[in-house]
């Protein structure tokens, strides 16, 4: 069965079409990274999965109900954390549960004792049950994206999204966040759609590969199928020495001229768009 279902998707803002007519179906529990350069469209896809931008044509489509609107069984991992510094990292991730609890509920943190088992047993999964009393302001990033990876996998979802999560790491924690997001997915069945810029971290850890490029899908494959020359398709000018060195230009630093992950525009960070 589709995990996710994308059909004729469109997307334009005023002139810009940032998705054109892109189709493709992610089953149940695959693993999939979303490649291409800066503006390719990788944003828009997940807000349209989301449901946090509405498309111009065409439908997403999740358990055979099309997406108009943010659900709970889908959770998002933001590049910038989205996470609260003055929390600690199991205050952190126990607010994953606030979709699920009442306005009293999150007022008076008295959340029942599965919401708090699950916080702990998200923060296990992402390697910082030993840190769960931390604040989150004491951590490294890594560290903190893996709290929002702990807090997104308390919400309980089936799908969890990630709009480059690990842009704004250095070369080993991005690794490490990456690692635990695969594993997270793997351990409880997810289906996950990652957006990553970072050819080399995508070929390590995707399964299956969309590739974007001026909003047009122009790979849809899986590992074996992603060469270099597809590679130097949607990337172009990427070094062949570096790329097999793991090092490519498209980049290690996180530094590709393309760092914000996040929509760009009038959009408000997270209401949904039309
Ligand atoms: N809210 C918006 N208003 C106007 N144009 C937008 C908006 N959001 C995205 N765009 C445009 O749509 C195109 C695709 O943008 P998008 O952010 O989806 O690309 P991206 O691949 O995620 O890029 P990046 O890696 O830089 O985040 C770009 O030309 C962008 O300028």
């Amino acid at each position: 069965m589709a995990g996710i279902r994308v059909e004729n998707l469109t997307k334009e803002f005023g002139d810009t079409v940032a998705l054109d007519d892109v189709s493709f179906e992610i089953p149940e529990g695959e693993f999939a990274v979303v490649l291409g350069t800066s503006g390719s469209g990788k944003s828009t896809l997940l807000r349209c999965v989301n449901g946090l931008t509405a498309p111009t044509d065409g439908q997403v489509t999740i358990q055979g109900e099309t997406v108009t609107k943010p659900r709970n069984d889908v959770a998002m991992v933001f590049q910038q954390h989205n996470i609260i510094d003055g929390m600690s990292a199991y205050s952190n991730a126990l607010s994953g549960a606030l979709g699920r609890t009442d306005f009293t509920t999150s007022v008076l943190r008295t959340h029942d004792r599965k919401d708090k088992l699950q916080a702990l047993d998200a923060l296990e999964t992402v390697g910082l049950l030993d840190e769960a009393e931390q604040r989150a302001a004491r951590m490294s990033g890594g560290q903190q994206q893996r709290v929002g990876i702990a807090r997104a996998l308390v919400q309980n979802p089936n799908i969890i999204l990630a709009d480059e999560p690990v842009a704004s790491l250095d070369p080993g924690s991005a690794q490490t966040v990456m690692r635990y997001l695969r594993e997270a997915a793997e351990e409880r069945g997810l289906t996950a759609m990652i957006s990553l810029h970072q050819v080399n971290l995508a070929r390590q850890f995707g399964q299956r590969f969309i590739g974007l490029a001026d909003g047009k899908l122009v790979f849809d494959g899986y590992r074996d199928d992603l060469t270099f020359d597809v590679i130097d398709k949607l990337y172009g000018g990427i070094d062949m020495e570096q790329f097999l060195s793991g090092k490519n230009g498209a980049d290690e630093s996180g530094d590709s001229g393309s760092a914000s992950a996040t929509a760009t525009g009038s959009e408000a960070k997270n209401g949904v768009t039309q």
